[in-house]
């Protein structure tokens, strides 16, 4: 029986926290990749959650933690943007600085950006607004039509809400690196992962990755070639150029005052 203190930490709050019985059988059996933290919200995050979280969030129900995806629950893209375009997905958008360019410089692709952390989710949106604003200032923002946000799991809303080889792209720019030994089972990209990315994108969808941790790096590397129905867009086990759609943030700029290299790798799905 795992004890409260663990699940919280490596398995995910349960949703059913307030029962003073809980149902056991909707605790996480295996870990997640994210830390269960409360952030606070800065004014503005507060005021953009308040009143823009009915137009960019979408909500999923839950199912065995307060970051799970009903698997019975499916994502609709063409009812959620109204038009069917190409979709991309960015997996722990952070701050969102990424994902909220490249919804505001292409407005013919859609964009979710999918993050745990509700101070980021919030983020987005304020971004957001700000993006569309400077592209129409002076008018009340109407915000970006052509994003939206998820504060779930990334890995349980690839697994069974997103429509098999639906996605454009999707991106994975610095996942957590997890780097103590114990904590290795913790990082997002494995091959039950890498399965579940595949079957999301379509025939010739690209995923798009990047880390400043070598040997996060290397896993990936040995993840991804051993991948059925991915190809390595740049020849075997070879990094990427930098893409020139990842924005540079606090991530990059501390892994270059520590001296780490980045790397960026490009799959196709075959
Ligand atoms: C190191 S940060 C990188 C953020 C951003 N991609 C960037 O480059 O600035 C990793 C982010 O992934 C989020 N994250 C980790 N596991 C996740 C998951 N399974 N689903 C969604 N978000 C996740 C974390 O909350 C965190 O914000």
């Amino acid at each position: 029986m795992p004890r409260r203190g663990t699940v919280r930490g490596t398995y995910d709050s349960p949703v059913n926290q307030q029962q003073s019985a809980p149902d056991l059988s909707r605790f996480r059996t295996s870990p997640v990749s994210f830390a269960s933290r409360s952030g606070r919200l800065t004014t503005g995050q507060q005021r953009a959650w308040d009143t823009r979280r009915g137009f960019y969030l979408v909500e999923a129900p839950r199912h065995v933690g307060r970051m799970s995806v009903d698997p019975a629950w499916q994502f609709d893209a063409t009812a959620v943007f109204g038009r069917t375009a190409p979709l991309v997905l960015e997996i722990g958008s952070g701050q969102g600085d990424a994902i909220v360019a490249a919804a505001a410089a292409d407005p013919d692709r859609d964009h979710l950006a999918v993050e745990v952390y509700q101070p980021g989710v919030a983020q987005v949106m304020v971004r957001a607004d700000r993006a569309a604003e400077e592209r129409t200032p002076g008018t009340e923002p109407a915000g970006l039509p052509n994003l939206r946000v998820m504060q779930v799991n990334a890995a349980e809303l690839l697994d069974t809400a997103i429509p098999a080889g639906s996605l454009a792209e999707v991106w994975t720019f610095f996942p957590d690196p997890w780097h103590k030994s114990r904590h290795r089972k913790r990082r997002l990209v494995d091959p039950a992962f890498a399965e579940k990315v595949m079957r999301a994108l379509r025939p010739g969808g690209v995923w798009r990755l990047a880390t400043d941790w070598a040997e996060y790096a290397d896993q990936m590397l040995d993840v991804l070639e051993a991948a059925p129905g991915l190809r390595n867009a740049h020849g075997p086990r070879a990094a990427a150029p930098r893409f020139e759609g990842r924005v540079v943030t606090g991530f990059e700029r501390k892994a270059h005052k520590a001296g780490r290299d980045i790397t960026d790798l490009t799959y196709v799905r075959a």
